[in-house]
């Protein structure tokens, strides 16, 4: 089955791929995937406070935003940190992994799967023509679409169009 049993190097290049087909390289500065992980935690801590679960992995990303605090933008690859630096990201991202696999294995879900799978959602929301060079959310990028087909006939909903779409895994 897709995703069944994925590797992290398999992940890693399937993430590589969505964004350079969508030339978005230029949007994932480590500073923006930072923060948006760190929204996507802000809704955890809101569902945790509802459910008592979960806070310690809220923990675990404050401590990596700590590293990255009044660094202003950094580089890709982090040429200018010390190799101290490194390992201590290092270890704090794999704090994070680490959590996150054990969440889920105690849920119940498989994360390869589950993971997989929302690549293909991600793909289908985000189809390559609409997305190339835009950092703009997808509901953004569907009224747009809404917008043009009322306007002069161009693409509809990106979500009916799926000539575009990656999801093939
Ligand atoms: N510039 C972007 C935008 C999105 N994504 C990917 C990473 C996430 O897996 C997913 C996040 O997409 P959304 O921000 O649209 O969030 P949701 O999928 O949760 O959608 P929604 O917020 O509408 O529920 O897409 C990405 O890699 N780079």
């Amino acid at each position: 089955m897709a995703g069944a049993g994925v590797t992290l190097e398999e992940l890693k290049k399937r993430l590589a791929e969505f964004a350079k087909e969508r030339d978005w390289d230029q949007y994932h500065s480590p500073r923006n995937l930072l923060l948006a992980m760190v929204s996507l935690c802000l809704l955890i801590v809101f569902i945790s406070m509802l459910f008592c679960i979960s806070v310690l992995e809220v923990g675990e990303v404050g401590e990596l935003s700590e590293i990255f605090q009044w660094k202003g933008e950094v580089p890709r690859g982090l040429p200018n940190w010390k190799d101290e630096e490194k390992e201590h990201l290092g270890e704090e991202l794999s704090d994070v992994l680490l959590y996150l696999v054990r969440l889920s294995d105690i849920c119940g879900v498989d994360l390869g799967k589950a993971a997989m799978r929302k690549l293909e959602l991600n793909a289908i929301k985000y189809p390559i023509k609409p997305c190339e060079g835009s950092s703009e959310k997808h509901t953004q990028i569907n009224a747009a679409s809404h917008n043009n087909a009322n306007g002069d006939g161009v693409a509809g909903s990106i979500y009916s169009d799926n000539s575009t779409s990656n999801s093939g895994v």
